[in-house]
């Protein structure tokens, strides 16, 4: 936007006296609440085989689901805000919508479409498919079926393709579920391929220099220490290896060796980061229209910056975000120019506590939530957070533990893996996560822990930096004036991105007119996204908000506001007429 001075003015109007009140909005007795743990209750069944794709690779949901769903899905609606946000924002109140954005890997224990939707009406933002697992057809229903689920229900669920890398890894164990590995047992790890099922013992490797890079007297770690071999024999493509430590084997589990105490990866620096299958699953992504892409063992920002100008360039308007994953030592020395090239990071435990002793993965979180914030990326911590759910009902203290502190930390977003793609309880995992975030974000909240963060500089033009120097002005006064809820109109995102960098105490309404914005925007922390197509008349965007609002019962007269707009950069203090 051109730099003049009329439009940069601070506007403030401070029209009306604040009106005494508590901020939670009362839902008024003819709306009907779309409960959470009523939904939840009515939808435990698990994925039937009638759940997975039919031959078209499309999920079919049952009538019942369909028709049990609320209707306020229509997309020629004037505003469109998701089903599970709304329900959040009546049940708890405005000041009480989790801030903690929450990410579910979709996998055979989730991929039906009435585990999808308890999913979504649990409070899933973003829904990852991995393609280390699965084949096409698998995905393309996972990904069609989250579309249909916000076309048809109201959901505005955003869709992560998480892309498998090139790291050395096991074959698949010709369809086994796991294989189990006994102390004393001689295995052989071979890069020769097998007729499914491969002979016992034997293990297929991807990479192909596996043979020659190891040397006899070296540990091979399964998914950093999952079961552990020492090398014993090497004849030709094949690697003679003694079980020392006895443990699960998984398909498709990481393989890292070890010489004297320190991880071997000289040539795992020669594999590329992305690989030709890799670059077909991207192509695939695009065209089924992903909004995220996360890129798995990146080792520098160049590569980030490859695939971004692969996806201008193959993308309509390129909106799709890429997520640099945060696995490996490569990543950990390159840090900072790879997240400043990307669209937002993951803090990848799994693969990042194979590589690393397990405890520098604390400090290292800490590091890469707070880097990310300071350069305004949006942060997944992910990896491990429920993991015994995948097996009990309930988490462990120390897991609710380490929960707490990912949200302490501020993070924009947690992530389930196998808790929600292939665990007994993939819902209560979620329960846990949303119930955990709800509980923490109002301790902070009472406790007045306003971090004094001094958030540095991200802006590369004056304009952009008047952008920011609004939102830290705004999110201070909403602090301080303990507003209601801060509005702002977006059309890229990027203002809503700087106020929800700011972590303000209250939640963030973004108003965007981009259905792909505001999909994308789901993984901010604090930020409710809403679609509404609005005008420069920033006096006409508020009046139409407010209405369309209170005749939803999402907000009421007195809420105090504060709006802002990446049009007309202002700030506007008001109570809702
Ligand atoms: N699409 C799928 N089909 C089958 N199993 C899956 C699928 N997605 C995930 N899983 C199972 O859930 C587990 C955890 O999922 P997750 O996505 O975290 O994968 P991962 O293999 O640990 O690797 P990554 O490092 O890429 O996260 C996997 O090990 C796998 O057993
Ligand atoms: C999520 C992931 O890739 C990891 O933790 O390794
Ligand atoms: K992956
Ligand atoms: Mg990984």
């Amino acid at each position: 936007m051109a730099a003049s001075t009329a439009a940069h003015s601070l506007l403030l109007h401070l029209t009306a006296p604040r009106k005494p009140t508590t901020g939670a909005t009362p839902l008024p007795p003819s709306t009907l609440r779309l409960s959470t743990r009523h939904r939840l209750s009515r939808l435990t069944t698990n994925c039937s085989n009638s759940d997975f794709p039919n031959p078209n690779g499309i999920l079919v949901a049952p009538p019942s689901a369909a028709a049990a769903t609320s209707s306020s899905s229509s997309s020629s609606s004037p505003i469109e805000v998701d089903v599970a946000t709304e329900a959040d924002l009546r049940e708890n109140g405005f000041r009480s919508t989790r801030r903690t954005k929450l990410v579910c890997t979709v996998g055979p224990a989730t991929c039906g479409a009435d585990e999808l939707e308890a999913l979504a009406v649990g409070g899933m933002n973003v829904a990852r498919v991995n393609m280390c697992h699965g084949d096409r057809e698998w995905h393309r229903g996972v990904i069609r079926a989250v579309r249909r689920l916000n076309e048809e229900k109201g959901f505005a669920v955003a869709v992560m393709m998480d892309t498998e890398g090139s790291e050395i890894h096991m074959g698949d164990l010709g369809g086994a579920a796991a294989a189990k590995a006994e102390d004393g047992e001689i295995w052989t790890f071979s890069v020769r391929s097998f007729e499914a099922p491969p002979p016992e013992r034997t293990i297929h490797v991807n990479y192909e220099g596996f043979a020659e890079d190891v040397r006899v007297g070296d540990d091979l770690l399964v998914d950093g220490g999952m079961a552990r071999f020492e090398v014993i024999e090497k004849l030709g493509p094949d690697v003679k290896c003694l079980c020392t430590d006895p443990g699960l084997l998984l398909p498709r589990a990481n393989l890292t060796f070890w010489r004297d105490g320190s991880i071997v990866r000289e040539r795992n620096a020669m594999l590329p980061t992305i690989s030709s299958k890799d670059w077909l699953d991207i192509d695939f992504g695009i065209s089924e229209g992903v909004d995220f892409i996360a890129v798995s063992f990146v080792k520098s920002a160049e590569v980030i910056n490859h695939l971004k100008s692969y996806i201008a360039a193959r993308s309509r308007g390129g909106d799709i975000a890429v997520i640099a994953k945060i696995e490996s030592i490569d990543s950990l020395k390159n840090l900072e120019e790879i997240i400043r090239a990307s669209d937002g990071a993951m803090v990848a435990r799994g693969d990042m506590g194979a590589q690393i002793p397990l405890e520098q993965v604390p400090s290292i979180q800490q590091k890469i939530v707070k880097l990310c914030r300071q350069l305004n990326k949006p942060v997944i911590v992910a990896s491990q957070l429920l993991e015994s759910m995948i097996e009990y009902p309930t988490p462990t203290r120390a897991e609710v533990a380490d929960v707490s502190e990912a949200v302490r930390q501020r993070a924009d977003a947690l992530m389930l893996s196998g808790e929600s793609a292939m665990g007994r309880y993939p819902e209560k995992a979620l329960s846990v996560l949303r119930s955990v975030s709800l509980r923490i974000e109002k301790w902070w909240r009472e406790e007045k822990r306003h971090e004094e963060l001094e958030l540095q500089d991200v802006s590369s033009s004056f304009s952009d930096k008047i952008s920011e120097e609004i939102c830290i002005s705004a999110a201070k006064m909403a602090n301080k004036l303990e507003v209601d809820a801060v509005f702002v109109y977006t059309k890229s995102g990027h203002m809503a991105s700087l106020l929800s960098r700011c972590r303000p105490d209250c939640p963030i309404f973004a108003f965007t007119n981009s259905t792909s914005v505001r999909r994308r925007l789901n993984l901010q922390w604090g930020l409710i996204p809403f679609r509404l197509s609005f005008s420069d008349d920033m006096e006409s965007n508020l009046n139409r908000t407010f209405s369309l609002l209170k005749a939803r019962g999402m907000i009421q007269s007195g809420d105090l506001v504060i709006a802002l707009s990446d049009m007309l950069q202002s700030i506007q203090v008001m109570n809702v007429p």
